[in-house]
């Protein structure tokens, strides 16, 4: 991609050219917000961060090969040569240029985007699947990784920002993806990642506590979900036939609902809805329900299970629908499908007992797999679990009452602590566990995650389910000082080995 830097120009009125005023002949070859990624021929957009400021990168950029800069602040010291572009707002300046330097990359593709609490990622590999099954090219963008067809493409956030996800959507088209199906989270809608982006479908999951260290109200948490249907349904956004798909089982559909003005398509399996799943019946392998919809009763015998993902798998049916693809085809997809990477993931050596890792790292997702896990339940529930550090501190009370409501032994112990101290996050947690702890139950803190899982391998009898919560399909923990390798599929199964 290329384009004159004149023409980036043009799009920001007021902006006033510093150092280097040859703006005419320069030619940009790519856009970056990060000094780390920059080749030559690049544009440096400054961005004033939480933790750092990229205009303290000016002069690295400059020696990586930025031809030019963005700003919004003053520059004292100009190195020879560098055009510097002066802003009033570089974020909203990066939001106009991204979306026209790449092309307008969403405009050439069919857009899926979702977003709740938790079941995002859960419900991108289900339409994926569907729409695969349909024929179509897909490409995904989440959080175990980003994918262009077979090729994958790893990923720091859930959803990037504007620059990288621009050209990660450019890639897609040109590499003649039918579909994207991505992920988009409360942080990219508050801070405005998906600008540029034009949805043919939004998907709202849920929405129950999480991230209140961003949001910090739970009514701004609901504002910024409720984006992507403002988005959907603006009149910038010239697609034809937009649908928002809503889970309206819960409250805050109603409000989403209230501010869409496209077709919506309801779900759920409480209140009556355009598609509802009857007569569910969650086992151990799997789940049988009957989708009620248009096209009148379709019995699914599905290998994923528990409740929430009836609810994932009405969310990929309705945005399956919207996109006109056959009943049949849905029927075939859904019934294939496995599972996704470290989400209610078996892990079977031989065992005489189960052992379940589950990405679960809010109270509603941990309350789900727990209820789960006791509808499959032979023998003792063994939960082992943390909360993450510098993340919503007010979920770690809640998700230990939980553990120790449904599990019969519970070990807390440490997820990705970051900067915080491990042991702080467990007393944190310990509160909420000891307000339940009855008689009967038993409770343990080992902050080493590989000690607390080899702890409840050990204390497993037959039949019993030991779940592994928090982590899911993440292979490395993130410690005060460094991240350090660490899978707790591939630890189970060693430990599970060294047992034998
Ligand atoms: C709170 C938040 O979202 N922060 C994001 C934000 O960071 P920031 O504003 O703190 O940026 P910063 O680190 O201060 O850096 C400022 C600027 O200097 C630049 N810089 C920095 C260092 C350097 O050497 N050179 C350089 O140019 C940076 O690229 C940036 O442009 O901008 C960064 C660059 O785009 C993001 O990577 C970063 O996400 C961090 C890693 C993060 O952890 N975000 C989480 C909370 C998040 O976004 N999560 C959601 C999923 C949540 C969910 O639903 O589960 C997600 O979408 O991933
Ligand atoms: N529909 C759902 N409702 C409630 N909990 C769910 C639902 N789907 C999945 N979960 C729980 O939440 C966890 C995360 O699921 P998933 O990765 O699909 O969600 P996500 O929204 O993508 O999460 P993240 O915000 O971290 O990317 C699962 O491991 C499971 O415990
Ligand atoms: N996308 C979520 C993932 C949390 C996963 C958990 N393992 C943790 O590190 O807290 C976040 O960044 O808040
Ligand atoms: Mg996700």
């Amino acid at each position: 991609m290329k384009k004159k830097l004149q023409d980036l120009i043009d799009l920001l009125p007021k902006a006033i050219i510093e150092g280097n005023k040859e703006v005419t002949e320069t030619i940009i070859t790519d856009l970056a917000q990060d000094s780390r990624k920059i080749t030559p021929g690049t544009l440096f957009v400054c961005l004033s961060g939480a933790k750092t400021d990229g205009h303290d990168y000016i002069v690295q950029a400059y020696h990586q090969g930025a031809v030019a800069v963005l700003v919004e602040k003053d520059i004292d010291i100009i190195p020879q040569g560098l055009i510097v572009i002066k802003v009033a707002n570089t974020r909203e300046a990066m939001m106009k240029i991204a979306p026209f330097f790449f092309e307008f990359p969403s405009c050439k593709l069919r857009m899926i985007g979702v977003t709740g609490t938790n079941g995002k990622t859960t419900t991108t590999y289900l339409i994926r699947s569907i729409l695969q099954q349909a024929g179509f090219q897909v490409g995904v963008i989440g959080t175990i990784q980003n994918s262009i067809g077979d090729k994958i493409v790893p990923t720091q956030n859930t959803t990037p920002d504007v620059i990288d996800l621009q050209r990660l959507l450019a890639q897609m088209a040109e590499a003649n993806m039918d579909y994207v199906v991505m992920e988009v989270s409360s942080h990219a809608l508050a801070l405005n990642r998906v600008a540029g982006c034009e949805f043919d479908v939004g998907i709202f999951t849920n929405m129950t506590r999480d991230h209140l260290d961003f949001h910090v109200t739970f009514e701004r948490y609901l504002e910024a979900k409720t984006r992507l249907f403002q988005l959907l349904s603006s009149t910038e956004n010239q697609k034809k036939g937009k649908t928002a798909i809503l889970n309206t089982d819960d409250k805050a559909a109603a409000f989403i609902l209230e501010r869409t003005e496209c077709k919506t398509i309801t779900y759920g399996i409480e209140k009556h809805a355009d598609l509802q799943a009857q007569n569910a019946n969650i086992q151990a392998k799997g789940t049988k329900i009957d989708i009620a919809g248009s096209f009148g009763i379709m019995p699914l015998q599905l290998k994923i299970t528990g409740l929430f993902n009836v609810y994932n798998v009405l969310a990929a049916v309705g945005a399956a629908l919207a996109e006109g693809i056959d009943a049949s085809i849905i029927k075939a997809a859904l019934e294939k499908f496995q599972s996704v990477s470290g989400r209610f993931e078996l892990v079977d050596e031989g065992q005489p007992f189960s052992v379940i890792v589950d990405y679960a790292h809010t109270p509603d997702g941990l309350e789900n797999i727990l209820k789960t896990a006791q509808q499959i339940a032979k023998k003792r529930i063994i939960v082992v679990f943390g909360c993450g550090g510098d993340r919503d501190k007010t979920k770690r009370p809640i998700m230990g009452r939980l553990a120790v409501q449904y599990g019969n032994v519970v070990i807390a112990t440490s997820d990705n602590p970051r900067t915080e101290d491990p042991e702080t996050i467990l007393n944190e947690i310990e509160a909420g566990i000891r307000e339940l702890l009855i008689p009967g139950k038993i409770y343990e803190k080992i902050s080493d995650r590989r000690q607390a899982i080899e702890r409840a391998l050990h204390v497993a009898e037959m039949d019993d389910i030991v779940i592994i919560a928090g982590k899911g399909h993440e292979n490395y923990q993130i410690l005060k000082d460094r991240t350090i390798s660490f899978d707790d599929k591939e630890v189970v199964k060693t430990i599970i080995q060294e047992m034998k």
